[in-house]
C-alpha cells in the first residue's frame, strides 16, 4: 500500500487559504463560489474568455499553482471584473462584484496584510 505523506503547507499557501476564506465570507449568496455556466448566463463563455471563481482559486492553492500573492490577487480581480463586464450595471451580480472587488482590494492591501500577519498586541 502507498502511504501518501501529508505535504506540509507552505507559508504562502497558508496565507492564501486565509485570504480566500475571508473573501468567500463576503459572497454570502455564493455567486462567485462556482464557475458561471452558459445555462445560467447565456453566451457567457463567448463573452468571458478567462473565467475565474473561488473553487478554481481553491484548486490552484491546493495544487501550489500560485507562486506569489500577486498571482492570487490577479485571479481575484479577474473574477470580479468578469462579472462587472458580463452583467449590466443594475444587476445583483454587477453590484456584488463591485462590492467584492472593493472589499477584497482592502484585504489584499499590504498594510492590512501586515496587520493580519503580525500578532496583535
Ligand atoms: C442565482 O443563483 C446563482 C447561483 C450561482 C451562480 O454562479 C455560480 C450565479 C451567477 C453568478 C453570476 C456571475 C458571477 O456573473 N451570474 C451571472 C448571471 C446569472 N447567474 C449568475 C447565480
Amino acid at each position: 500500500c502507498v502511504i501518501k505523506m501529508k505535504q506540509s503547507r507552505s507559508p504562502l499557501s497558508k496565507l492564501l487559504d486565509y485570504l480566500l476564506r475571508s473573501l468567500e465570507k463576503r459572497d454570502p449568496h455564493q455567486f462567485f463560489a462556482w464557475p458561471v455556466t452558459d445555462d445560467i448566463a447565456p453566451g457567457y463563455s463567448t463573452i468571458i474568455t478567462k473565467p475565474m471563481d473561488f473553487s478554481t482559486m481553491r484548486q490552484k492553492i491546493d495544487d501550489n499553482e500560485y507562486t506569489t500573492l500577486q498571482e492570487f490577487a490577479d485571479d481575484f480581480r479577474l473574477m470580479c471584473e468578469n462579472a462587472i463586464r458580463y452583467n449590466h450595471v443594475e444587476t445583483v451580480y454587477h453590484k456584488a462584484a463591485k462590492r467584492l472587488l472593493h472589499v477584497g482590494g482592502k484585504l489584499l492591501q499590504p498594510e492590512h496584510l501586515m496587520r493580519s500577519l503580525k500578532p496583535q498586541p
